[in-house]
């Protein structure tokens, strides 16, 4: 199939019947991203805060620098020269209302955005904990608490300068996302990012689809899968001239337990433990210093016994 032809699977949450969990639970394998329709996020709510985040992004950068890391690359980024048209805010948790409500002050956010923030925080937290629960049911995986309970959901809000000299360049090299799972709600116009098909190894175009939340999978979740589950690769390319601005929700991983496969999807004959298990910081930190962010670290975790 060529790649104009090829797009990536669309799961319904309205109906999320066995139909629907055997579609997000092959897209998880073949592709390691889908995009979400019908799903708990008020239409209203996404284009109310994709406009406070379109203002906060446009401040003064005095304001801006503001935002500090408390993880490496957690608050402000400005351009650089190994990503000259990118800009980004963002806060390590959303999990925490005092780091959403710090984050706010730091930009000097009206009450009202304030309000928008925090609720569209709270609603994209609980998209994601939903996410987990199916996720495990659909693969058979019972646990007596929400996957993703106690983990840090970082946020990022994402702006892409493209001008029309920028076209055919870089907006963010090829990577994966180091984390469990991705939201993100993309430009509803402006499109750009692409994903790897990992059985042919071309790059397939992301379209908008205003309203939906695209879920990308990172390396987190193909450990915790024993390997099943595709870290897809993705980029963001300049196709246009206009102004790109996206929001991501990164659901990371635990803070201080290991990451490990649950013993439901590890089979010592057919399908061993393919990864020792590590914590979610030693595996940032391993990102971090080897420089791989297309999820090449993993092979440095692979069980060889
Ligand atoms: O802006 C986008 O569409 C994607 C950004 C991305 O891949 C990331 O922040 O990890
Ligand atoms: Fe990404």
């Amino acid at each position: 199939m060529s790649a104009s032809t090829t797009s990536i699977p669309v799961i319904d949450f309205q109906d999320f019947d066995p139909t629907q969990s055997q579609k997000l639970l092959q897209a998880s394998k073949e592709w390691g991203c889908f995009r979400l329709i019908n799903h708990s996020i008020p239409p209203t709510l996404m284009a109310e805060m994709k406009s406070v985040v379109r203002t906060l992004l446009d401040l003064p950068v005095e304001i801006k620098q503001r935002n500090k890391d408390v993880i490496a690359g957690s608050g402000y980024v400005g351009h650089s020269k190994a990503n000259p048209l990118y800009e980004g805010l963002g806060l390590y948790d959303i999990a925490s209302i005092d780091a959403v409500i710090e984050f706010c002050s730091q930009l000097e956010t009206s009450p009202s955005q304030r309000e928008t923030i925090i609720k569209y925080s709270q609603c994209v937290h609980e998209l994601a904990m939903d996410i987990g629960r199916k996720l495990c049911r659909s693969i058979g995986i019972r646990i007596n608490m929400d996957l993703f309970e106690g983990w840090p959901f970082q946020f990022r809000i994402n702006k892409y300068n493209f001008t029309p000299e920028s076209i055919g360049s870089s907006g963010v090299q090829i990577h994966t996302d180091s984390g469990f799972l991705t939201l993100l709600q993309d430009d509803d116009t402006v499109n750009g990012l692409e994903v790897m098909d990992e059985n042919s190894g071309e790059f397939i175009a992301v379209d908008p689809l205003p309203g939906s939340i695209l879920v990308n999978f990172g390396d987190i979740a193909k450990v915790w899968s024993n390997g099943r589950f595709c870290n897809v690769r993705h980029r963001v390319q300049c196709k246009e001239a206009a102004v790109r601005v996206s929001i991501a929700l990164f659901v990371l991983g635990p803070k201080e337990v290991a990451v490990e496969a649950p013993p439901e999807l590890v089979v010592d004959s057919e399908c061993p433990r393919l990864y020792v298990p590590f914590t979610f910081e030693e595996y940032r930190k391993l990102r971090l210093s080897t420089g791989l962010r297309a999820g090449e670290a993993l092979a440095l975790v692979q069980n060889t016994k």
